[in-house]
């Protein structure tokens, strides 16, 4: 069978099946005494973006490897299309998994020409037909016109395809992504991820995609996952993560805040800023009160909370503002639209949108 005939058919085919890939109660220890991972349980499903986001040393790596099959986890099983792959009593080792990796650093050989760092995990196939399948998958990210070239001919954005396309080649049912676009610079990081989304898309892989950035998971993610400390904190599309965070750790990842410490009472968190409503919580029980940046009203003075400029950055399209506001130790920060107040202009007011404020149970630990 050549090449030609089947190529057309192979390009649109995509992966041979879409794979639901599930972590159950998945804890993991590097140290005995120390948890990389405690008690996670979540899923992909079937050709879903996942965005597994949080902290450097949230455990996300860790989780992704322990699906890779490169780490073994302490306990839990790890499921793929309800099979299990790795458990208490079963160890699928790597290559038998179904699952492709893309790595921060491309890790390309420099040697080798494009088609055969695409080749390269072909290794069940026979020579012609590895052929084959890199040049397809070299398609399908759009570079099947470099195959005979080396990597340092290709920009930095042309080597991930390159990365993606080897790591599509064996047609995975999921694909794990380990911060792939941090190696780029960030004109190239929107153009490449938005590439590789519709290549994902196209291929209709499963895909778990590390970052610690959430621009970059509320871009790639149809859900988006938040680890800290190798505990899961909250599953969700982007506006579920944004809209209602489980908690300040949640909505201080998506937005920068102003926090300010009150009490319930009347069914409102009282603030220098205003009173703001918090129906599920009893009064009495003792508060922060988030308020984004971005939720901020100006005018003129008199026509609000009253606030003096202390100081001005102009941000492009908008300016970051620092306010006195009476009652308030720290400064207030507002990003507005720029050009709001001619120079000069010190005492203005400030009113906030309710739907920028957030009211959380204060935590011992930031009370
Ligand atoms: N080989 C190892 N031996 C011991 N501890 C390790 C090892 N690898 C990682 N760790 C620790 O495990 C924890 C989780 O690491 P992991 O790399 O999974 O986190 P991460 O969220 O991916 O972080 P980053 O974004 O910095 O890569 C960290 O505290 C890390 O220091």
């Amino acid at each position: 069978m050549s090449e030609t005939d089947e190529k057309p058919a192979r390009v649109t085919a995509g992966v041979t099946f879409a794979a639901r890939l599930a972590f159950e109660q998945v804890s993991h220890r590097f140290v005995s005494d120390q948890v990389t991972l405690e008690d996670v349980t979540l899923a992909a499903e079937p050709g879903e973006v996942l965005c597994l986001l949080g902290p450097s040393g949230s455990g996300k790596t860790t989780l992704l490897r322990i699906a890779a099959g490169i780490e073994t986890q302490s306990a839990g099983r790890v499921l793929l299309n309800d099979r299990e792959i790795a458990g208490p009593n079963v160890f699928l080792p790597p290559e038998q998994r179904s699952i492709g990796l893309v790595f921060q650093d491309f890790a390309l050989f420099p040697h080798l020409t494009i088609l055969d760092n695409v080749r390269f995990g072909l290794t069940a196939l026979s020579r012609e037909e590895a052929k084959g399948e890199a040049m397809i998958a070299l398609s399908r990210v759009g570079l099947e016109g470099y195959a005979g070239a080396y990597p340092h001919v290709l920009s930095g954005g042309e080597q991930q395809r390159v990365a993606l396309a080897r790591a599509l080649a064996p047609r995975p049912a999921v694909l794990l992504m380990d911060e792939p676009f941090s190696g780029l610079d960030s004109r190239l990081k929107d153009t490449v991820r938005a590439e590789t989304l519709a290549i994902l898309r196209q291929s209709r892989a499963t895909a778990i995609v590390v970052t610690h950035d959430a621009e970059e998971a509320m871009r790639l993610g149809d859900r988006i996952a938040l680890l800290r400390a190798g505990r899961l904190v909250q599953v969700g599309t982007a506006e579920e993560l944004y809209l209602r965070p489980a908690d300040l750790f949640v909505a201080g990842f998506f937005s920068e805040l102003n926090l300010f410490d009150g009490r319930m009472a009347n069914g409102a968190a009282d603030t220098p800023l205003g009173r703001f409503p918090a129906p599920d919580l009893a009064d009495g029980t003792p508060v922060t009160v988030a308020v984004r940046l971005s939720g901020f009203e100006v005018g003129e003075e008199g026509q609000g909370v009253p606030a003096r400029i202390v100081s001005r950055r102009f941000l492009g399209v908008v300016e970051l503002l620092e306010l006195a506001v009476e009652g308030v130790e720290e400064h207030v920060r507002a990003r507005i639209r720029r050009s709001q107040f001619a120079p000069g202009v010190r005492d203005i007011s400030l009113n906030v949108r309710p739907s920028d404020v957030l009211v959380f149970e204060r935590r011992r630990e930031s009370a």
